[in-house]
């Protein structure tokens, strides 16, 4: 699927190869970021989802291929310290720090990347918990606050920085339906309101063609896919009507978000 001219792309993964041995998992794999979107990559379960998004993440090096970051590749020395200062992960487990407070797990990021004052980062914290309706909690500990106080938390240390991109590694993953669409929708919610761009990976399809602009299918270690969820829905590809097929399932969850029951954070 062609992406359209005349979207701005944020970021652009060209032609990723990645090997664990004799494990080829990513094998060119492409991907275009729109500025401003939510971009979902889906796949089977082992498809290599995670390996993407630690490359895009620099957490893993690709052996093969570029990554263009507001149109710089990410190999130049200074191009790379750039996308660590625009750029946040946010971890399947949350990675909270249990032995600090939630306003602390929050000033984190800000301590570590920004020169600012002491002032600047508590107000810019307690700014984040609030925007995350969680001012009420500022002194509580991660394993004080609910699964989906503590997903709301790490989301507030992941936006604290005033990122450009957030990347989503399953944030659903471990959660019953109900919770699942919460999530999707919590975190369409917030990438609408703070303007960042969103890449998450997922194997929760339903949810993902809910609140994505954008999908894309990673199979055989390359994009089979890139489109609308309506692309998607309507596609007669035998790839992406197998995948569709497989999780055709979980087409309850889709009513039960479709239905707004679950527009509220609170609901997480
Ligand atoms: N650090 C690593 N060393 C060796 N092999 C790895 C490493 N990380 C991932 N792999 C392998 O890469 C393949 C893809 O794993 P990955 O976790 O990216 O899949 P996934 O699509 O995210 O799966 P799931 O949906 O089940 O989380 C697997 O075969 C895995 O064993």
């Amino acid at each position: 699927m062609m992406p359209d001219p005349t979207q701005e792309l944020l970021l652009q993964v060209q032609g990723v190869h990645k090997r664990f041995g004799d494990n080829v998992v990513l094998a060119g794999a492409d991907l275009d970021v729109p500025r401003g979107s939510l971009v979902t990559v889906m796949g089977r379960s082992g498809a290599g989802k995670s390996v993407f998004l630690k490359c895009l993440a620099d957490v893993i090096r690709p052996d093969e291929g570029r990554i263009l970051f507001d149109g710089k590749e990410l190999a130049a020395g200074a191009a790379r310290a750039d996308f660590r200062r625009r750029c946040s992960f946010l971890f399947q487990s949350n990675a909270l720090f249990d032995s600090l407070t939630a306003l602390e797990n929050v000033a984190l990021p800000l301590e570590q990347t920004l020169d600012i004052s002491e002032k600047e980062i508590r107000e810019r914290s307690r700014e984040a918990l609030r925007q995350l309706e969680l001012e009420a909690h500022q002194d509580r500990y991660p394993s004080q606050l609910s699964g989906g106080m503590q997903k709301r938390l790490a989301l507030a240390r992941a936006i604290v920085t005033r990122p450009e991109l957030v990347l989503f590694d399953e944030p659903t993953a471990g959660l019953d339906p109900l919770r699942r669409n919460a999530v999707f929708v919590m975190i369409a919610r917030y990438q609408r309101q703070f303007g960042f761009t969103a890449v998450v990976v997922t194997h929760d399809v339903p949810e993902a063609l809910i609140a994505s602009d954008r999908v894309a299918l990673l199979d055989q270690g390359r994009m089979h896919f890139q489109g609308t969820p309506a692309q998607f829905s309507a596609s007669s590809d035998s790839v992406v009507v197998s995948f569709r097929d497989n999780t055709a399932a979980l087409s309850t969850s889709l009513a039960a978000i479709r239905s707004g029951a679950l527009l509220h954070s609170e609901d997480v």
